[in-house]
């Protein structure tokens, strides 16, 4: 099986209050994604937010039904966002082949039965990130390149917060069940994402850090807004965000991440926003 996924239930406000950084981590954090030939996967209870990843080198990979869905394939009732963050590859959905390059991204609606993963070079291989959801109607599958996405400049250098976000999932660039998916990249000499921060009570959220340089990370911090607790992230690591935690960081230099979320609307812009000088 080269498809291989692991369980992580929800947790309440309450008890994560106690967790220790072993805990924290064990809960919350992803830090096996973006191993070379595997498709690997973290089912989560929260709103059933399926995170991973597939790394095709020499052979392409195939993503496999996991026994958590009781289902005779993958699709049969989720969608699926797949954004590239590696060099180029392909994704063949039912025999339509899609060409992704370095951040572009694909949708593939519920109810297809194959997706296969390839990179154009072993050497140099395609990198596929993954979100999965619960979807109960069948939407087309589409493509969504660079100049696709919905491009938004936040915050200022002043506070430390200038950034980039550029919405790829959204219901305004593709029809979907209840999937988000966008990329945030911080301009040079910034350091805070998602700063002011913000709960969504409605859905929860999965934040991917990449381009975090080797020796250097990320600090995320999680928690209710005035409970907050702190998680230092590397490349390629994910953080799960449950619907009443903050889900916000700080680089020790440049990075980028994606952003996935899923829950009860479609609203992007639907959040409750923390004054910053009441986190505690
Ligand atoms: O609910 C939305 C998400 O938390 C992100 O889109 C926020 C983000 O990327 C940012 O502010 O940098
Ligand atoms: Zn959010």
């Amino acid at each position: 099986m080269k498809t291989q996924y692991t369980t992580r239930y929800a947790a309440s406000p309450q008890d994560v209050k106690s967790y220790d950084t072993t805990r924290l981590r064990e809960e919350f954090l992803i830090d096996n994604l973006m191993q070379a030939d595997k498709i690997e996967l973290v089912y989560s209870h929260y709103d059933r937010f399926i995170t991973g990843s597939a790394v095709p080198t020499v052979a392409p990979l195939k993503l496999e039904v996991i026994d958590a869905l009781k289902a005779d394939f993958f699709l049969e009732r989720r969608e699926l966002g797949i954004i590239n963050i590696g060099a180029a590859g392909t994704v063949t959905v039912d025999g339509t082949v899609y060409e992704l390059d370095n951040k572009e991204a694909l949708y593939v609606g519920q109810g297809n039965k194959e997706v296969i993963f390839s990179s154009k070079s072993a050497g140099n291989p395609a990198m596929f990130y993954l979100n999965s959801t619960p979807a109960h109607k069948a939407f087309p599958n589409k493509k969504i390149g660079i100049k696709d996405v919905e491009v938004i400049e936040l915050g200022a250098p002043e506070t430390a917060n200038a950034r980039t976000l550029r919405k790829y999932i959204v219901n305004s660039v593709v029809d979907v069940c209840q999937l988000q998916m966008g990329m945030t990249t911080l301009k040079s000499g910034s350091s805070w994402n998602t700063m002011p921060a913000h709960v969504h009570d409605r859905r929860m959220e999965v934040y991917f850090y990449f381009e975090v340089a080797e020796d250097q990370a990320v600090c995320h911090f999680m928690g209710q807004p005035q409970e907050t607790r702190h998680i230092w992230i590397g490349n390629n690591e994910a953080v799960i965000s449950p619907p009443w935690s903050i889900h916000s960081g700080s680089g020790t230099s440049s990075y980028t991440f994606i952003w996935g979320m899923a829950g009860e609307n479609l609203d992007y812009g639907d959040m409750d926003h923390c004054k910053i000088n009441e986190l505690k």
